[in-house]
């Protein structure tokens, strides 16, 4: 797959890790940045991130920051970005069963590189169900 990957500096740590990991696994992975530990702001970073994926630059996008948080606000104002700040692959995994989410926000300052690595894959990993999933997510962009 073609991965947006991006992270501000308390996330960037993590990002480089699970870059390596999708890199490894044979993924094709696009670097927004940050590309140091120096302080940045997050915005620019996950809206660079989110657009590329809105755009089809790339099919999903992971961001970090510190909390995961910013950067999943930052991307879900991005049209078309369904972004999930997961925690645990069963929040990854529910996220695209039934949200179709094409980003997930990682917390660079609670994950392990392990618990982010099983998040992203479990995200690459699950397909949307559909049905009634896709005419909730259709409200989304298009309130009823
Ligand atoms: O978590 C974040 C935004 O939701 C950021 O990554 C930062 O950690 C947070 O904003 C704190 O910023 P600081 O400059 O690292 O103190």
């Amino acid at each position: 797959m073609r991965i947006a990957v991006g992270s501000d500096h308390a996330g960037f740590h993590l990002k480089e890790h699970v870059k390596a990991t999708l890199v490894e696994a044979g993924h094709e992975v696009l670097d927004v940045g940050t590309a140091t530990a120096d302080s940045v702001d997050y915005p620019s970073y996950a809206r660079e991130a989110a657009e590329l994926v809105a755009s089809g630059g790339a099919e999903v996008g992971v961001i970090a920051c510190g909390s995961g948080v910013g950067v999943s606000i930052v991307a879900n104002k991005v049209g078309g970005v369904r972004a999930v700040n997961a925690h645990d692959p069963a929040e990854a995994e529910m996220s695209r069963r039934h949200n179709d989410a094409n980003v997930v926000t990682l917390s660079g300052a609670r994950l392990k590189p392990e618990q982010a690595d099983a998040i992203v894959a479990t995200f690459l990993a699950t397909d949307f169900e559909g049905g009634r999933h896709a005419r909730r997510v259709g409200q989304i962009d298009t309130p009823a």
